[in-house]
């Protein structure tokens, strides 16, 4: 079972998730993964770049002060036991004093790296995962914390994406069976082979628990969510958005690619390697049936199940007359890509060759700018430019493979409704067509779609 963020927000809600565990745990197993606080992440990071900008002590003061009273206030509202929560106080007071150092060594040296962006952001769940397994004990239920690395997460050194090695799937069990209780384990975190802190990209813990259930082979991997399951898009945007109750592991790991947050886009890999089901609920609703998510061959009585919408994305163009007729320039642009850690969302190359467009997570720019000069000469790519201004909005279902006149519905509703597109992709599997806009027609574009194919049952 995995907790997010929103579900460990504060005393209260851990107190709440203690519950919920508690009742499951009376007839099953379980390996517990938990996120950061709700935005304890974000502020993290937040900090650390203002502290490699502007060098300024007190005000990294100031923040340690804010987080570690809303760690303190969290152990005092969750757990009643005076001997357990000193004792949890403790382990976060020690953890938090060597956060400062980090972050004063940051302020001083006025340089911050990816390496040290992943030691940073990762103390998150390292100040959650002590509080939540004290809950338990002060529930009377036997509990021990660890960190990903404790729990046998080993991944590659790409800070800020990192990729599990297969080795994590012998190590893990080795590392948690058999259960001495509920374990709760921090999501999010890892460590490469040299022992350093690597991070598993934002909303990693998704993935955690996933590696981790398929690893143990557990009977089901469950996430907990503020939503009711995966719903046919982000309700946040389409108020009548439906729970969608049942989903195959290709649709799940299409809408998270494209951008749906409900989950990490890469989780539903480990339990499709082990035919393990996963189920999404709701923290609030827990009797709620949320959503499933099973093999392949499930009925796809729906052509789209849903629609997505992903803001963090930069779109990138090389050009030159250089590139016509010139063998291996995608091909040799892809590594220099894939070499400097950037995954590459949606590609497209227009028919004279002169022209590749490709869809980047946001933040990446720079990076991708840097490794494409040092690939090529001038004389071959010209003009290497971005645009930050853009998302990437997509349908997925499965049963649109074979249907005709999908892709004419979705881009009648564009032009009906006066959005341009700016780039379009659909692979040849034909369970997702997906394709760019500016930032601010994404919205609008998802509530187009979601009415076009009466999601919400609009139609
Ligand atoms: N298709 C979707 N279905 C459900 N939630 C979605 C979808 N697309 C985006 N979201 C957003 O994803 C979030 C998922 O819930 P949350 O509890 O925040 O997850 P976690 O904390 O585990 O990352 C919600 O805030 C919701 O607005
Ligand atoms: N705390 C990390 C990892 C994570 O998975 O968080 P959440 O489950 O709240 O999305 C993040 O904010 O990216």
């Amino acid at each position: 079972m995995k907790f997010g963020g929103v579900s460990v927000a504060d005393g209260n809600r851990l107190r709440h998730v203690g519950d919920l565990v508690a009742h499951f745990h009376r007839d099953n197993e379980i390996v517990l993964v938990t996120s950061a606080l709700q935005g304890v992440t974000d502020e993290l990071l937040a900090c650390a770049r203002r502290a490699a900008s502007e060098g300024n002590v007190s005000d990294v003061m100031d923040f340690m002060e804010r987080i570690t009273d809303r760690h303190n206030q969290a152990i005092a509202d969750a757990i009643q036991n005076p001997a357990i929560a000193k004792e949890v106080q403790g382990i976060i007071s020690e953890k938090l004093s060597l956060l400062e150092k980090a972050y004063i060594g940051i302020c001083y040296l006025g340089e911050l790296t990816r390496r040290s962006l992943d030691y940073i952001s990762g103390y998150g769940e390292q100040l959650a995962a002590p509080i939540l397994s004290g809950v338990l004990r002060d529930m009377g239920i036997e509990s021990q914390h660890y960190t990903g690395r404790e729990a046998g997460i080993i991944t590659d050194s790409n800070y800020g994406d990192a990729r599990p090695l297969e080795k994590t799937y012998g190590l893990i069990p080795q590392k948690l069976l058999p259960l001495k209780g509920v374990p709760v384990v921090t999501g999010f975190i890892a460590q490469d082979e040299k022992g350093t802190n690597t991070t598993l990209g934002r909303g990693g813990s998704d993935l955690s628990a996933s590696l981790i259930g398929a690893a143990i082979n557990a009977d089901e991997i469950w996430f907990w969510k503020e939503t009711s399951g995966i719903m046919t898009t982000d309700p946040k945007i389409v108020p009548e958005a439906k729970t969608i109750p049942t989903i195959s592991y290709r649709e799940a790991m299409e809408l998270s690619y494209f951008g749906a947050k409900v989950l990490h886009p890469r989780a539903i890999e480990p339990a499709i390697k082990k035919g393990i089901p996963v189920r999404v609920k709701c923290t609030f609703d827990p009797e709620d049936p949320g959503t499933q998510i099973v093999r392949d061959d499930v009925p796809k009585e729906d052509v789209i199940k849903a629609v997505t919408l992903h803001q963090k994305v930069e779109l990138l163009n090389i050009s030159g007359a250089g590139m016509i007729g010139t063998l291996g320039v995608a091909a040799r642009a892809f590594t220099a890509l894939a070499e400097a850690g950037i995954n590459i969302v949606m590609i497209s190359q227009g028919s004279s060759e002169a022209n590749i467009s490709m869809v980047i997570e946001e933040g990446q720019a720079d990076r991708a700018d840097e490794a494409l000069r040092s690939e090529f000469p001038r004389d071959v790519v010209k003009e290497i430019s971005h645009d930050h201004d853009v998302c990437t909005v997509a349908v997925t279902g499965s049963g649109m493979a074979g249907t005709p006149g999908v892709a004419a519905r979705v881009f009648k509703a564009m032009g009906q409704a006066k959005i341009n597109v700016v780039m379009i992709s659909q692979a040849s599997g034909q369970h997702n067509i997906s394709f760019v806009v500016a930032s601010a027609d994404g919205e609008r574009a998802v509530r187009e779609l979601h009415r076009e194919f009466g999601l919400g049952g609009e139609a």
